[in-house]
């Protein structure tokens, strides 16, 4: 890597929006060790004298930065409350990169774990990235305070939930929608963890929710939103095994909502909720 290409954080766009500004960047990551591009958000709020709070969104499979940033409608509301928006890809990129043709493994497919099985182990470190190296740089080239909330959708709702139960001094609160709760028992999970992890299924348990909430519990409150009518919930999302282990935990709000679909239909209907939800939990 050359030290020009170390160095490269570049804004490759900005654009206005609800007073605000939508703003693409395109780095080198040298915990991933390849290109990477983010998205962040920032309302009017946040200018060179007075620095906000931020929510980092972690997509789902197959998303980059782009589905969030153009898809969920969150930047009216973010804008309201004064929220800057940090929003990251979900896996590392490039020719470089170890990828599957298939859609749940490989790039686009990240899951929020350090991979410790070759070949993945070169570049997937994306637990590293989205909990020290990003917020360094966020915190470095925007106005941003200390105070963060995460949010993830599916694949980013895990991420979400099993980052939170680790690190809950870094975050005021966590919310997901329709996240994968229990990866290490349900088929998305299982290959994926698989492939990163290894077949030792003890390595596993770091990164899964229901069994950090069952060791660990909870240091902050937890909203999740889950679509009655997801393709996806009795096989891989297992939200029932959520319920179960979160039944004695405080603050911890688990919605069933009728009709809705794993879309970001979905998503678009109940960001603003889960934004007010941090935004009173990040003003605390
Ligand atoms: N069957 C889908 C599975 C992937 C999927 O549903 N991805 C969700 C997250 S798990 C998503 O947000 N997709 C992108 C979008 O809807 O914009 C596919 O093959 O693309």
């Amino acid at each position: 890597m050359s030290s020009e290409n170390s160095s490269l954080f570049e804004r490759v766009s900005d654009v206005k929006t609800f007073g605000g500004r939508q703003i693409r960047v395109r780095h080198q990551s040298a915990v991933l060790n390849c290109e990477m591009h983010f998205s962040v958000f920032l309302p009017p709020a946040a200018t060179d004298d007075t620095k906000v709070p931020s929510v980092y969104f972690l997509s789902g499979l197959t998303c980059s930065d782009e589905n969030f940033s153009t898809k969920a409608g969150a930047q009216r509301v973010a804008a309201e409350l004064g929220l800057a928006l940090v929003i990251p890809d979900t896996s590392p990129r490039g020719d470089a990169v170890a990828d599957d043709e298939s859609y749940d493994l490989g790039q686009g497919a990240g899951f929020y774990l350090n991979a410790t099985q070759a070949p993945w182990s070169e570049h997937y470190r994306m637990y590293d990235y989205i909990t020290e190296e990003l917020p360094t740089l966020v915190d470095a080239h925007f106005p941003v305070t200390e105070r963060k909330a995460i949010s993830g959708h599916s694949m980013g709702g895990h991420g979400a939930i099993s980052i939170a139960c680790k690190l809950p001094k870094q975050y005021s609160s966590v919310s997901a929608f329709s996240p994968i709760v229990n990866p290490m028992v349900c088929p998305w999970g299982e290959k994926a963890f698989t492939h990163y992890l290894g077949a030792e299924r003890s390595t596993w348990a770091e990164y899964d929710s229901v069994e950090l909430l069952r060791s660990r519990g909870l240091d902050l409150p937890l909203l999740v939103d889950q679509g009655s009518a997801d393709g996806f919930l009795e096989e891989q999302l297992l939200t029932d095994n959520l319920v179960a282990v979160s039944k004695h935990l405080d603050h911890v709000q688990i919605r069933m909502q009728t009709g809705y679909d794993h879309s970001y239909y979905f998503i678009a209907t109940f960001i603003e909720a889960h934004l007010r939800f941090h935004a009173q939990h990040l003003s605390a």
